[in-house]
């Protein structure tokens, strides 16, 4: 056996998982002997709880904002938007194809181009389409108006496990490549998406609850809080077989994260991803764009 071969025999017995750098799960963290990530970096001092009827986020019941709220903008969550058969289904069909270790515990599917973010540089070659199972979720999408024109062009199943110790950093989504819209679909168990902002500044509270979310909530006249934006953190519960959809602030302001406590069972999500307007009609890279959009409405594809 070569020197090579010999360590990557080592790493791979090693590596049961696909972490690196500062991403850790529970088996390399059993192995390296390393603390969890949480007690390197501590949790927001403030929690906010988002509400699915006003599109307020509420300050948590026994915290210093109990009462408190404001609005966030840009959720929108589609309960019940498979039935549990199509979930069984679209689980089992995705459990014939081979998950890719990934980082911080997930596995992944991937059905899009090849992509080098850092170099925004793609690669259509190898890429077939979303997979068949996929072209009555997106037609269902299409239906609601917040999803009106929703094309996707990726697809990336995540696999997330308690044994694991699953969970996602929190991040922005690329916006050079992918569009307005991020939509994921929530199969097997519940989970929550933690919202955070690292952004100088505060946030004025005002008390909850507003009655509707286009109420206008007049600030000569009703007391109001500030609280520090870059403390605060906002939960949205999203159930089992939901959508969610993320736009605007969202979107592109607050970054989403998933936290391992909040995996409790296995987990998977299916987010789609849209062509962003340099991509799109009249945009400077349109015909790649099309390109992507007539190999992905195909539903031809395997995982790339
Ligand atoms: O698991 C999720 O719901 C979020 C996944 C996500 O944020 C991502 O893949 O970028
Ligand atoms: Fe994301």
């Amino acid at each position: 056996m070569t020197a090579e071969a010999a360590t990557a025999e080592t790493s791979e017995v090693f590596q049961e998982c696909g972490c690196k750098g500062i991403r850790t799960c529970l088996i390399c963290e059993r192995q390296r002997q390393v603390d969890p990530p949480w007690q390197l970096s501590p949790q927001k001092t403030h929690r906010f709880l988002y509400c699915v009827d006003t599109g307020w986020a509420v300050g948590a019941e026994g915290s210093d904002f109990a009462g408190w709220a404001f609005p966030f903008p840009g959720v929108t969550l589609i309960a019940d938007f498979v039935t549990r058969e199509e979930e069984a289904e679209m689980v089992r069909l995705m459990d014939r194809d081979p998950w890719k270790l990934s980082q911080s515990g997930r596995r992944k599917q991937d059905y899009g181009p090849r992509v080098n973010f850092r170099k925004q540089k793609l690669k259509v070659a190898g890429f077939q389409g979303l997979p068949s199972f996929s072209r009555e979720v997106v037609r269902r999408m299409g239906l609601y108006p917040s999803l009106e024109g929703f094309q996707p062009v990726e697809q990336c199943n995540l696999d997330y496990s308690p044994e694991r110790g699953s969970a996602i950093d929190p991040h922005l989504d690329d916006a050079w490549l992918w569009g307005e819209r991020l939509v994921s679909l929530n199969l097997l168990s519940p989970t929550v998406m933690s919202m955070s902002r690292e952004a100088p500044g505060s946030l004025r509270l005002r008390l909850a609850p507003p009655t509707g979310p286009k109420d206008s909530v007049d600030s000569e006249v009703t007391p109001t809080r500030s609280v520090l934006c870059q403390d605060v953190e906002v939960a949205i519960p999203v159930p089992r077989c939901s959508l969610l959809v993320l736009t605007g602030a969202a979107r592109h302001q607050w970054t989403h994260a998933i936290h391992r406590r909040h995996i409790t069972a296995r987990r998977v999500c299916a987010t789609f991803r849209e062509l962003s307007a340099e991509f799109q009609p009249g945009g400077r890279q349109q015909d790649l764009g099309r390109e992507l959009l007539q190999i992905s409405c195909s539903f031809q594809g395997r995982p790339v």
